[in-house]
Order: C-alpha cells, then sequence, then structure tokens
C-alpha cells in the first residue's frame, strides 16, 4: 500500500429509539444511544465505525458520554497525522493509550478497517482470514413483558424471516415467572425454534441452581451471562453435569478474560462480540482462544445500525465454527436505520454485505434527522423497582 495518513476524525452522537423496548435484568432499553465515527485518508478515502451503547454504564462500564470522551480526548489525537501502517498496529496503539473502553477503541478500528477495505477493494472479511460461510442463521431477541405477547411477536418474526432461535430477556421478572414464560415459549415453538435465555449477570449463584433444573427440564438451548461477570468460580459449580450451555457474555471482555473462562471452566460458550472486546482483531482472536477451549461460539451484538451489524457480520464469517449463529438483528430493532440500503436478513439468516469495506453506505440525511443535539443519560431507563427479594 502507498504511504498515507488519517488526515481527519469526526464522532457524531445519534439517538435512535427502539420500535419496542427491550427489557433487561438492569432496566427497559428504549434508545440505541450511537456514537459515529468518521476517519478520512490523505487521500480522501474514507471508513465510518460505530460504537452503541444501551444507555449509561449498566450493560457494562462504558457510556455515551464515557466513549465519546475517549475517542475525542485520547483516540483521535494520537492516531490523527500520523503516517498509516497497518490495522494490527494501529489497534495495538489504541490499546497502549487506553485500557479497557473497549466500545471507543472499536469505533475506530471499525473505521480503520473500512477504510483499508475501500483502498484495497475488498470486504472486511477477506482482510480477517476471508470467509466460512455467506450467510449467519439469525436470533429474535423476546422481551416485552409475558408469554402471550412474546408467542406472538415470535410467530411474526418467524413468519416475516424465519428465524429459528429466539433470545429471552430474564432478569428484570421475578426468576420463576421467568422460568414459567421460558417453559411456554420453549413448548410452544418445540420443533421449530430453539430458545437462549440472557440473564445479563441477573441473579446469584443460589438463584441460578434453584433455576436451572427447571430451565433444563423445559429445554432451553443454552443461558448467557446468569451470574455476575466476576464469579467464574460460581458458573463452573454451576455447570458441573449441566445438560444446556452457558454462554459467557459480559466475562468474556477479549482473549485474556475468554483464556480465564476456559481455564475455570466458567462457560461451555462464548457470545462474541466487538463492541466488547475492543475490536474485529480482539474479537478473532477471542474467537480463536474459545475454539481451542472446545467452547461453542455465538455472534452477539449490541442493537447496532448496519454499520456496527455489517462489522460483526464481517469477522463472524470468518470463524470456522459458529455453533449458536448470531443476533444481528439490530437493524430490524431500530426505528430508522443509518445507511442507505440495511443489512439483509431473510430465510433466518443474514447476508453478509460483498462490496469493499463493511459494505454499506452512510445515509447523510438520515443521520441529520437523527442528531438531536440533546444530552444523551436522559431517557433510557425505564423505573426499576430493586427492593424486592427476588429468591
Ligand atoms: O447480549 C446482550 O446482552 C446485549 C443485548 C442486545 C440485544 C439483546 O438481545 O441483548
Ligand atoms: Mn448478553
Amino acid at each position: 500500500m502507498s504511504e498515507f495518513c488519517i488526515e481527519s476524525l469526526t464522532v457524531t452522537r445519534i439517538n435512535v429509539p427502539l420500535i419496542k423496548p427491550i427489557s433487561m435484568a438492569f432496566g427497559a432499553v428504549s434508545t440505541a444511544h450511537i456514537l459515529l465515527v468518521r476517519i478520512r485518508d490523505s487521500d480522501g478515502v474514507k471508513g465510518v465505525g460505530e460504537a452503541t451503547l444501551l444507555g449509561g454504564p449498566h450493560w457494562n462500564e462504558e457510556s455515551a458520554e464515557s466513549a465519546l470522551a475517549i475517542i475525542e480526548t485520547y483516540l483521535a489525537p494520537a492516531i490523527k497525522g500520523v503516517k498509516f501502517s497497518g490495522i494490527e498496529a494501529l489497534s495495538n496503539r489504541l490499546v497502549s493509550l487506553v485500557r479497557r473502553n473497549s466500545l471507543a477503541r472499536s469505533a475506530v478500528e471499525k473505521a480503520a478497517f473500512d477504510l483499508i477495505g475501500r483502498r484495497l477493494g475488498v470486504p472486511i472479511s477477506d482482510l480477517l482470514g476471508g470467509r466460512c460461510r455467506q450467510e449467519i442463521p439469525v436470533a429474535w431477541t423476546l422481551s416485552n413483558g409475558g408469554a402471550e405477547r412474546e408467542i406472538s411477536d415470535g410467530e411474526e418474526a418467524i413468519e416475516k424471516r424465519a428465524h429459528a432461535c429466539f433470545k429471552l430477556k430474564f432478569g428484570h421478572a421475578d426468576p420463576s415467572d421467568d422460568i414459567a414464560r421460558a417453559s411456554k415459549i420453549i413448548d410452544h415453538f418445540s420443533g421449530r425454534a430453539r430458545v437462549i435465555a440472557d440473564v445479563n449477570q441477573g441473579w446469584d449463584e443460589v438463584t441460578a441452581a434453584r433455576a436451572f433444573p427447571a430451565l433444563q427440564e423445559a429445554g432451553l438451548l443454552a443461558i448467557e451471562q446468569p451470574l455476575p461477570a466476576e464469579n467464574l468460580e460460581g458458573i463452573a459449580r454451576l455447570r458441573h453435569g449441566l445438560g444446556f450451555d452457558v454462554i459467557a457474555d459480559e466475562a468474556a471482555t477479549g482473549p485474556e478474560a475468554t483464556f480465564k473462562l476456559a481455564a475455570a471452566l466458567a462457560a461451555s460458550a462464548v457470545s462474541l462480540k466487538p463492541s466488547r472486546d475492543g475490536g474485529l482483531l480482539a474479537t478473532k482472536r477471542t474467537a480463536a482462544i474459545a475454539d481451542a477451549a472446545g467452547m461453542k461460539l455465538y455472534g452477539g451484538g449490541m442493537i447496532e445500525t448496519s454499520v456496527g451489524t455489517a462489522a460483526s457480520a464481517h469477522v463472524y464469517a470468518t470463524v470456522p465454527k459458529l455453533t449458536f449463529g448470531c443476533e444481528l438483528f439490530g437493524p430490524l430493532k431500530l426505528v430508522e436505520d443509518i445507511v442507505q440500503d440495511s443489512v439483509k436478513i431473510k430465510g433466518g439468516a443474514l447476508k453478509v454485505p460483498e462490496s469493499p469495506g463493511l459494505g454499506v453506505e452512510i445515509d447523510e440525511e438520515k443521520i441529520a434527522r437523527l442528531v438531536t443535539g440533546e444530552p444523551i443519560t436522559r431517557v433510557y431507563l425505564a423505573p426499576f423497582d430493586q427492593s424486592e427479594n427476588r429468591v
């Protein structure tokens, strides 16, 4: 590649409402808080990357405000005007400048991948080793209160797009209600769609120990992050003899954390997530470590627009074994996408874009409409009563 440098980096904050709020253990998420990173090089080639945050620092320690500050204050000045020598070097430079803050780093790294893909005229998946698949099966999250409504949402999703896996969000209701709801939904879709439940760290070990036999009996496929991310020993104890998979999400913060999870036997599967891992290269390494440890893989999502969704799809397409498919349904949950043609999901699968870079083109008019200029930490957490004893 001829010599060039990144000449400009801008961050745009966008709030996009969800069509229906998604209740998670920490509250109801009704808005995607998006940071769009746009870079341009000295030859005028552009790249775009996305970090989407589900509100404030509830899902993990990052918020839209913190990620914005990290990008503008620490990442942008360090890469602007510096001779570009490759994405590994850039990604490594971001890690050396900023510990953790993975969403912020990942948005910049995704933009660099998009730009290099466009310079070379190849899709990002080619830069990550090439594809093992052109399409990825996509799950659909059901979480709007009560089995009946979720069953009808699930039926609609099957009819429209033939999903064969549903994800239920647990932890915002009483555990016995979550179990009863899951049992009804698993029964209803039996033979047509499997069910994964995501607790988002919402249970303690005793709650999980009580719930697991009933969930196994009900036929659950897998449970995601039932305990707080730090409690590796708890999961290792619970997994002994368990008849369904335990997927690590918030605990699998990249290759090193995944190595620890494997060594502690604290998961049988890992949800991949470039935003949580710090970028596509970190996700690729995370996948390799999990796979080498005999763990299954799931392509996680953060309800991103087609920009972040395409970035994840490219790296997931290059992972040899992706047992549980992915949950890259983000654009379908948002009232509006920010690209000209959204990523395509049909026949139960997402088609990995084929054009150079991310393979999606942002739509400036849509973006201009969505930039509200409003402060970010306001609207997204529905009241959530934590006073009850839930065991
Ligand atoms: O996996 C998560 O914790 C993130 C979240 C985004 C969509 C969804 O269903 O869950
Ligand atoms: Mn999760």
